[in-house]
């Protein structure tokens, strides 16, 4: 379901929203398989490392900004699922405009978690599924990186449609935590554990069927060896996806009657 498509948006459902999340887990485990190809390349991320003329900071954070900076040429950031890492100076779109469905209440654009997610891949999360070491794919591991960073904060900032979605399906539970400005009565009533306990299998299923060797011989695959740990990818879901998803949700709603 994209805000893109009219008449999904217009038949918006929990259910439909969460189809979307698990699509879209598939786009995470592969891009985070596909970083996992590279060891962590550190130098990728030094400030001292890249010395490009005119720009003072990382190899990845040179990337980050030039790629959206075509992308906001580009018309990227006019959908209102996607959100740049570095927003000041972006360029307006140059493409003719895209008459998105307007789903969201307006002040949900001005929410924008990816500092906190760009802080959590870095500080946190490279380091439990890259190996060390050092192999010179600088630019390559920056590419991949910016795929991951895009896919985590899509899913993340979805949390604005499922906020959506929950206070369109029940507004009169939600209207008094929202006017009392409770964060708390917002987390108590948006959080379905049992869902974050099914969220949390899955993915670590998929990482195994989706990180497996697969081969035409008889040989049995490496068994145990998974292209990126199950238990890694687990955790990325129970300790910064699902949470970072409910503060954009909890953000939302706080916002919701403005
Ligand atoms: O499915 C929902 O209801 C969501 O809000 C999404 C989500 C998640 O991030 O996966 C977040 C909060 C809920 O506790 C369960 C799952």
């Amino acid at each position: 379901m994209a805000l893109s498509d009219s008449d999904s948006a217009n038949a918006l459902t929990l259910e439909s929203v969460r189809d979307s999340l698990v699509r879209q887990e598939d786009t995470i485990i592969y891009a985070l398989i596909e970083r996992a190809r590279f060891p962590i390349n550190s130098p990728a991320y030094d400030h001292s490392y890249a010395k490009i003329p005119g720009f003072s900071g990382s190899l990845l954070q040179f990337l980050v900004r030039e790629t959206e900076a075509l992308q906001a040429k580009a018309g990227r950031f006019t959908n209102p699922e996607e959100h740049p890492f570095f927003p000041d100076d972006l360029l307006p779109s140059l493409v003719p405009p895209f008459n998105y469905t307007q789903v969201l209440h307006p002040p949900a654009a001005f929410i924008n978690m990816n500092k906190s997610i760009w802080e959590m891949y870095f500080d946190k999360l490279i380091a439990l599924f890259a190996a060390p070491g050092d192999d010179g794919n600088y630019a390559s591991t920056a590419a991949s990186d910016l795929v991951c960073l895009q896919a985590l904060s899509r899913r993340i900032h979805y949390g604005k449609l499922v906020a959506e979605v929950k206070f369109r399906e029940s507004p009169r539970d939600y209207e008094p935590a929202i006017r009392a400005q409770d964060r708390d009565a917002l987390m108590k009533l948006l959080t379905f554990e049992s869902v974050e306990e099914k969220v949390k299998k899955r993915v670590a299923k998929k990482a195994m069927v989706f990180g497996e060797d697969v081969t035409l011989d008889n040989k049995e695959a490496r068994k145990g060896k998974y292209k990126v740990d199950p238990s890694v990818v687990s955790r990325l879901y129970a300790e910064w996806v699902m949470p970072l998803t409910k503060l954009v949700e909890v953000e939302y709603l706080l916002h919701r009657l403005d």
